[in-house]
C-alpha cells in the first residue's frame, strides 16, 4: 500500500516547484565565478560545515565556479593562547608580529585549509587547498592602516606588523583548477616581492579575489543574521552612505568593519553583488542564490 502523504514533507509537486524556482538562477549563473568566504566563527558545527560543503559542490555541479576563501580567526586565537602569545585587534584586524604571522600561516594553510578540503571532498567534490602564495595567486604588501577619530576629525596611522593588503591577483592557477573541475580553497596568506609573508584578513582576501576573478557574487558567511542596526534589527540591504553613518555612530564595529569595507570595495570593482550571509542557517548559500528569500544583508554600490 502507498503510504499517506506527510503534510510536513514537500510532495512531488512542491519539490518540482522548488527546482523550477531555481531554474532561471541556474541559467543566469552558469559559467560564472562565485567567491564564498567561510568565516572561522561559522566553522564550529560539523552539520553546518557539511551543508556548506554540499552547497559548494552543488554550485560546481550546475556549472558555476565556486572559489572558497576561509578565515580561522578564533582558531588562530586558540593556538596563540596555547602557546602563551598575547593577541590584540584594531578595527577587526589582528596585530601580527613575526611569531603571530608564523602561527597564523600554520593554522590557516595547515589545519583549517585541509579540513575544508576534506569536507568538500566528502560531499562529492574535488577540492584543492592553496594559499595566496601558490602560483603567485595574491601579491601583498604591508597594510598601512589608518584609523579615524570622528570626534577629533583626526587620522592616525597604526602599525599592525605583518598584516597584508592584497595588491594584485594572478588568476592563472585558479583558472586551471576551474577548468580541471577542481574547487579552489584559499587560505588568506599573501607574499610580497621580497618573499615576506603576510596575514590577510579573510574578508579582504575574498574581496580581492572576487574583484580579480571578475566574480558575479561575493558571499561572506558569518555568525550573525547579517548587518544589524542599533536596535538589533537586520538590515536587508545597505549602501556606502549608511555604512559610513553606522560606523561613525559605533553600530558597526570589530569584524563587521573589514566585512563591509570588503563588500563596498568589491561592488565598486565589478562584482555584481556582495552579500553578508548568516552561516548558521543550513544551506545559506543555496537559499540566497536560488530562492526569492535571501538570508542576509545585500551591500549596494
Ligand atoms: N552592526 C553589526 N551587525 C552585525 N554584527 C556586528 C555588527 N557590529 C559588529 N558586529 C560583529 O561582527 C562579527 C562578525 O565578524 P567576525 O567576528 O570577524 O566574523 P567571521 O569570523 O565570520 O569573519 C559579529 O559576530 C558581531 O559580533
Ligand atoms: C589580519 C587578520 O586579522 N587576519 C585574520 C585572518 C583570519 C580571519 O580573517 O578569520 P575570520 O574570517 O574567521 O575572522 C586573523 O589573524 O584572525
Amino acid at each position: 500500500m502507498t503510504p499517506a502523504p506527510n503534510p510536513a514533507e514537500p510532495g512531488p509537486v512542491s519539490r518540482a516547484d522548488i527546482l523550477i524556482e531555481a531554474l532561471p538562477y541556474m541559467q543566469r549563473y552558469a559559467g560564472q565565478t562565485f567567491v564564498v568566504k567561510y568565516g572561522g566563527h561559522a566553522m564550529g558545527d560539523p552539520a553546518l560545515a557539511a551543508s556548506f560543503a554540499q552547497d559548494v559542490v552543488l554550485l560546481k555541479a550546475i556549472g558555476i565556479n565556486p572559489v572558497v576563501v576561509h578565515g580561522g580567526g578564533p582558531q588562530i586565537g586558540s593556538m596563540l593562547k596555547k602557546l602563551g602569545v598575547q593577541s590584540e585587534f584594531v578595527n577587526g584586524l589582528r596585530v601580527t608580529d613575526a611569531e603571530t604571522a608564523t602561527v597564523a600561516e600554520m593554522v590557516l594553510s595547515g589545519t583549517i585549509n585541509k579540513e575544508i578540503v576534506t569536507w568538500i571532498n566528502q560531499a562529492g567534490g574535488r577540492a584543492v587547498g592553496i594559499s595566496g602564495k601558490d602560483g603567485k595567486l595574491v601579491r601583498a604588501e604591508k597594510l598601512e592602516h589608518v584609523t579615524y577619530d570622528a570626534d577629533r576629525d583626526e587620522e592616525t596611522i597604526v602599525d599592525l606588523g605583518f598584516v597584508g593588503a592584497p595588491v594584485s591577483v594572478d588568476t592563472t592557477l585558479i583558472d586551471h583548477l576551474e577548468i580541471a573541475g577542481m574547487i579552489p580553497v584559499v587560505a588568506p596568506i599573501g607574499v610580497d616581492d621580497k618573499g615576506e609573508t603576510y596575514n590577510i584578513n579573510a574578508d579582504t582576501m575574498a574581496g580581492a579575489l572576487a574583484a580579480g576573478l571578475g566574480a558575479a557574487r561575493l558571499f561572506l558567511l558569518t555568525d550573525v543574521a547579517g548587518v544589524l542596526d542599533k536596535s538589533g534589527q537586520l538590515l536587508t540591504d545597505i549602501g556606502p552612505d549608511q555604512v559610513r553613518r553606522l560606523r561613525e555612530d559605533g553600530t558597526i564595529s570589530g569584524g563587521m568593519i573589514p566585512k563591509l569595507e570588503t563588500c563596498l570595495h568589491a561592488v565598486a570593482n565589478g562584482v555584481d553583488a556582495a552579500v553578508i550571509l548568516d552561516g548558521r542557517v543550513p544551506h545559506a548559500v543555496l537559499l540566497e542564490m536560488f530562492t526569492d528569500r535571501g538570508v542576509g544583508t545585500l551591500v549596494r554600490a
